[in-house]
Order: C-alpha cells, then structure tokens, then sequence
C-alpha cells in the first residue's frame, strides 16, 4: 500500500490525525533507560505500544539518534514498526536537502535502510533535490513549506512576486512537483491563517503540523485551518509532550503519554 492509502486507511482506523512524534532526549529518558545500550529502543517501543491504536503516524527525528551514534536503534524502532504497527506510516524526519547525486543516498537511507513510508525534505535546493525520492512511487515526499519556529519567517515570508515564499512552495509542490500524488507539506501549528492559506491552495494535500503541544500551537485553530471537507487531510504532530508527559516519578512514563495521546487526539477530532 502506498504512502497516501496507508494514512488514509490510519486516519480512519484510528479515528485519529495525530502524530505521535518520536524525538528521545536521553537527558529526559526514565532513569530505568539512560545508560542501557538499548535504551533509547525500549523507550520508543513503549511509547509506540502505548499510543499506536491512537495514531494516525509515527514520526522519529533522527537527529536524536544519528548525534549519539545511535543509528542502530533507529533501525530497530523502524523494523518494529513495520512489524507489530504495519498499518501506521512511518515518517523519517530528516529535512534533508542536497544536489540530485546525494539525495539519492538520503532517499536510500530513508527508505531502504530505515523502510520510512514518507521522508521530510528541504525544497531550497531545488526540484532535483527533491526529485530522487520519487523514485520510491510508494513512498511519501513530505516538503517543508512554512515551519513551525518563529525564524521561519526570516525567508519564508520574504515576498516574492507579491505573495510569501511559502506559498510559492505550496503552488510548486501541488502544481508542478506532485506528478505521481506522493506529496505532502510541512505548516506549523504556531501559524493557523498560513495553514488556512495552504489549504486554499493545495486541494487535499496531506499536511503534516507539527507545533502543538510543547510548541504552544492552538489545536482548534489547526484544525479549523487545515481540515478537508472529509475532516482529515493532516499529521497533526505531537512530542514532548507525550513523550514526557508523566510528571517526576508520580506517574508511569507510557500511561501518562498514552494518556496525552488520547486527550490531544479527542481535542483534535472535536474541531473535525
Ligand atoms: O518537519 C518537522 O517535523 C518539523 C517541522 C517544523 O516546522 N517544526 C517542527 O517542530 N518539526 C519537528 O516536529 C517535532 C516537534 O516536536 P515538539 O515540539 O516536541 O512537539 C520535532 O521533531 C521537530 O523537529
């Protein structure tokens, strides 16, 4: 199954567009994981046991795994993943972006060595560095367009033509790079009348929002702004805030984020 079907079929199984964002900080990690070799696996998993049956996605970042040599553990979430969760899509975040030659390595990376179902890139560099991911039809190419921090705005908002570079990228995306229907865009939460002016232009995109939570995005406004007239059409991402949801030793780390998980996805499925 293709990266739209497989969200699709997880939006409705799940009743849920939430995204459960994998991003383990070992500083913030229960005492009973930091300094176990496998640590940071055992963590995602019970996360991932925890939440699956509330999520629409599971999102890991990778930098939390390539800066401590971590890579292996990564591989290991992403093969359970794709073996106990099979029905929830996996997306790398990487924001990777870089000339044609070496895209096709990250792309190879994303979704052979990791198995993603869709891969978060950077659309500075270009159509060509986008376009070597497309060659797995099956899989997703997810183009970051107006993020979520405030230094987004520093080139995103510049005005070319009259209109905010973003939605420059949003018309590419949808009009032009889209050419095989695997597409999805990146609109932080923090910003609700750009998801709405994204919305208006790329038809039923997916988005991916990520910004609630620990970000202080406002969920009904995203939801407001981003829904399709089917009531899905977005990842909406959460981490930290699940993932760190239990307060200091009172609560257990999985039911408290299981507990979050179920909470945002309820406050966001009021507003569908
Ligand atoms: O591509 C992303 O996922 C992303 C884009 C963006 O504009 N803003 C953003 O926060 N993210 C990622 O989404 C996650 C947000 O985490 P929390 O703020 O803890 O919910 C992090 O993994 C970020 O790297």
């Amino acid at each position: 199954m293709n990266f739209i079907n497989k969200l699709n079929a997880a939006w409705a199984a799940n009743d849920s567009l939430l995204c459960v964002g994998l991003d383990p900080d070992v500083e913030r990690l229960p005492a009973q994981f930091r300094g176990s070799p496998d640590g940071i696996y055992l963590f995602c998993k019970e996360i991932i046991d925890a939440t699956a049956d509330l999520a629409c996605a599971f999102k890991p970042q990778i930098a939390y795994f390539a800066a401590l040599g971590a890579e292996q553990q990564l591989e290991k979430i992403c093969a359970y993943l794709r073996g106990k969760h099979a029905h929830i899509p996996l997306i790398l975040d990487a924001k990777r972006g870089d000339i044609g030659a070496t895209a096709k390595q990250y792309a190879r990376e994303a979704f052979d060595r990791y198995g993603a179902d869709a891969v978060t890139v950077n659309p500075y560099m270009g159509f060509d560095s986008v376009e070597p991911y497309m060659e797995w039809q099956d899989r997703g190419v997810i183009v970051l367009c107006r993020t979520s921090n405030p230094g987004g705005s520093d080139l995103q908002f510049l005005e070319v033509d009259g209109k905010p570079l973003y939605q420059h990228v949003a018309r590419l995306v949808a009009d032009k790079w889209n050419t095989n229907g695997q597409c999805a865009l990146v609109v932080g939460a923090t910003f609700p009348q750009e998801i709405a002016q994204v919305r208006a232009l790329v038809g039923e995109m997916p988005l991916l929002i990520p910004g609630i939570g620990a970000q202080g995005g406002d969920i009904e406004a995203t939801v407001r702004a981003g829904r399709t007239d089917a009531g899905t059409g977005m990842m909406i991402n959460s981490s930290r805030a699940i993932l760190y949801a239990a307060s200091q030793g009172s609560e257990d780390f999985a039911q408290a984020a299981r507990r979050v998980a179920h909470e945002t996805r309820g406050a966001i499925n009021v507003h569908r």
